[in-house]
């Protein structure tokens, strides 16, 4: 793997709906205990992070404590007031999440997310004082550079065009036909994609923005990776040792 020229590679995992409560928090255990295996994340070249559902975040922020795990939510409202249902970025930043996901392919196809309120969202999460995982990805297979340059555009549309707010962003690239499949993008495709975008990021000077890959990433995959900044794992992550098995792997490509 030929390593961006990022300053850290990132593995998450995000349990989506998948998890109730008590399975939520057994397996954050399993998941904080397979961290604590690997001193070596302490250094920080990896960072890894974990994203449960809402009603999760107060108990897990305590079973984080003191690990180098970064909390995580799945979503964010865009300002505080009357969004009946919503949680806003501050109550987030109160609970100790560090990074909220924005966009999601499932929030953009099934609720409706549209680009404005995607952006809204980004705002709300950076004037809040959390790193927004910005996630985007092409709906339908596409050539790689016709891939980059629909990403380009969801990321521009994030920003409202204010490319200094993109210097604060994490970003997913989850090919959105990738996502819930037996198997990734081929890694070939994913380093093309994640390559030609880097080389249209380049004209902000944001060449070295970290962006990471998921739809349906397990073991074995980032090691085949050119120029992506980690995973962002879904279902082959509920079996907490292949998190640690992708921490390996990252930590083996930092050393
Ligand atoms: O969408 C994803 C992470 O947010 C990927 O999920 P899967 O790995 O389950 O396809």
């Amino acid at each position: 793997m030929k390593l961006p020229a990022t300053e850290a590679l990132f593995i998450g995992v995000s349990t989506k709906m998948y998890m109730g409560y008590a399975q939520s928090l057994e397996w954050l255990g399993q998941l904080v205990a397979e961290v604590d295996a690997r001193p070596a994340l302490v250094a920080g070249r990896v960072v890894p992070f974990v994203i449960p559902s809402f009603p999760v975040l107060p108990e897990a922020a305590r079973l984080l404590e003191g690990t180098p795990l970064v909390l995580g939510a799945q979503n964010c409202g865009w300002s505080d007031g009357p969004w009946t249902g919503e949680v806003s970025p501050s109550m987030l930043g109160e609970l100790g999440v560090g990074l909220v996901e924005i966009g999601h392919a499932e929030r953009r196809r099934y609720f409706a997310e549209d680009e404005s309120m995607i952006a809204l969202k980004v705002s709300a999460a950076v004037d809040a004082g959390l790193t927004p995982l910005l996630c985007v990805g092409e709906p339908e297979t596409l050539a790689p550079a016709a891939a980059a340059d629909t990403v380009y555009r969801q990321i521009k549309a994030a920003v409202s065009g204010d490319w200094s707010v993109a210097s604060g962003l994490v970003i997913a690239y989850e090919p959105v036909w990738a996502i819930g499949a037996a198997e990734p993008a081929s890694a070939g495709y994913v380093s093309q994609v994640v390559d030609a975008l880097r080389d249209s990021l380049a004209q902000h000077d944001l060449a070295r923005l970290p962006i990471i890959y998921g739809g349906s990433a397990k073991p074995g995959l980032l090691p085949q990776l050119n120029e992506v900044s980690g995973l962002f794992l879904g279902r082959f992550a509920h079996d907490a040792t292949n998190f640690g098995r992708v921490l390996d792997e990252a930590l083996a490509l930092t050393n």
